[in-house]
């Protein structure tokens, strides 16, 4: 392997670091969890607030195009995933998205009572499905496998099935089209959750023959804290499904303000209500970072990120068990370790300057983001982590108590 300053020298991408405002001193390998601030983005936020919504003020539907705006971000997602911008809709959260989605999935499947999913997704995905399964009742259930068991779990019972890409805690990685093919065999219809894709590595969705996908805002598309989230709807289903929440802002025509739904064509109907604005701004304009990047040489330094993370760390601390798969195929823009002191490793890390996180009950995680991390970033996190291994850092009583939020 080359010494991480060469890595750093020969990189293509080095110069998009300069696009993103990092705090000096520390290496934040957390980017899968929030991503950071892009440069500019709070000038050109003020100039939403103060010129847009300050003085325009309800004129800013149309003069500053704040009615249009989700469609536009939408564009921009599109090009991440693999489509185009009429199939994906920007806003609510994904939470929200997955609910909208699924419904739209079981729709179409009417005869079909069974919505599959893994029983680790993240499991924001599992209680959504798990309650509108009790709001239709109707025997309707969410039955969970294993990424092992999931293609024998899959029967003609199934409706829909429900996966996220990469697997939050360990960063495995789904085959989305091999998946999507064995779904589509059995006759149910593949959701596919980005959250921890889109932004990260390049995406397939039309290739891979999705119906439908979520993803959110706030990781790799670094849109902010909150950040509004993503659904997409494959073309052939569009004109097929009467979306559960109807709300205006997915009318036919809003602002006709008549008393009886009717959904607007395409993609629009998936939107609900009034867009988030200010938020939404705020992730146009951090996409802006993406302009111009060829998301194959994004992929291939996540890749090497992970590669270099991965020897480093087990060479100086054999006792962290490498939990994200080896083969870079199989794994998403993330490296985990098991630790059974994971919680009091990861906060005395922090505490040294190297931002991770920590997923209950054992893991350490850390997010690769290719677009601002360097190799000398990822060596310098491993020497770190060295430094806390060896001396015990983490033995504290102060890095045991647990935060509100991990
Ligand atoms: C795979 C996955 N789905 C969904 C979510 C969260 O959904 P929401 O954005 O609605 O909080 C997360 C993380 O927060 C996630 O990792
Ligand atoms: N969405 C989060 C939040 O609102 C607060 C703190 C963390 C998060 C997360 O990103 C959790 C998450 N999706 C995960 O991958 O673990």
């Amino acid at each position: 392997m080359a010494s991480a300053q060469e890595s750093d020298h020969l990189d293509p991408l080095k110069d998009l670091r300069s696009r993103f405002t990092l705090p000096d001193g520390l290496i934040y390998l957390d980017g899968n969890s929030l991503g950071v601030l892009p440069t500019g983005l709070g000038d050109r936020m003020s100039e939403v607030i103060e010129r847009q919504w300050g003085e325009r003020l309800v004129r800013g539907w149309n003069d500053a195009g704040w009615i249009d705006l989700s469609s536009h971000v939408a564009g921009k997602i599109a090009a991440l995933v693999g489509t185009g911008a009429n199939c994906v809709a920007v806003g609510d959260s994904t939470s929200i998205n997955i609910f909208k989605v699924l419904s739209a999935a079981l729709s179409l499947r009417p005869s079909r009572r069974v919505i599959l999913s893994d029983k680790n997704n993240f499991p924001t995905d599992l209680y959504v499905a798990d309650g509108l399964t009790r709001l239709i009742g109707q025997g309707y259930e969410l039955k969970l496998a294993t990424a092992e068991t999931m293609t024998d779990a899959l029967d003609d019972s199934v409706a829909a099935v429900l996966l996220t890409e990469v697997d939050y805690r360990t960063g495995e990685r789904y085959d989305m089209k091999a998946m999507t093919r064995h779904i589509h065999d059995k006759g149910a219809l593949a959701i596919w959750d980005l959250c921890h894709s889109a932004g990260a590595f390049p995406v397939h969705l039309d290739a891979a023959g999705a119906d439908f996908a979520i993803g959110c805002g706030y990781k790799y598309l670094n849109g902010g804290p909150g950040a509004p989230a993503f659904l997409y709807v494959a073309q052939r289903h569009l004109e097929d499904i009467t979306p559960a929440l109807s709300g205006w802002m997915g009318h036919d025509a809003p602002f006709a303000f008549t008393t009886d739904y009717r959904p607007a064509e395409g993609i629009g109907r998936m939107k609900v209500g009034t867009p988030p604005i200010l938020s939404l701004s705020a992730l146009n304009i951090a996409l802006d970072a993406f302009d111009g990047v060829d998301m194959s040489l994004l992929r291939r330094k996540s890749q090497e990120l992970c590669d270099r993370f991965i020897f480093e760390v087990e060479h100086r601390c054999p006792e962290l068990e490498l939990v994200t798969p080896r083969d870079r195929a199989r794994r998403g823009s993330q490296v985990s370790f098991r630790h059974p002191e994971g919680y009091a490793i990861m906060q005395a890390l922090i505490a040294n300057g190297v931002i991770g996180d920590f997923r209950a009950p054992d893991i350490l995680r850390f997010g690769m983001t290719p677009l601002y991390l360097r190799h000398i970033d990822i060596l310098a996190a491993a020497e770190i982590l060295e430094r806390v291994m060896q001396g015990r850092l983490w033995d504290r009583e102060e890095y045991r108590a647990r935060a509100k939020v991990t």
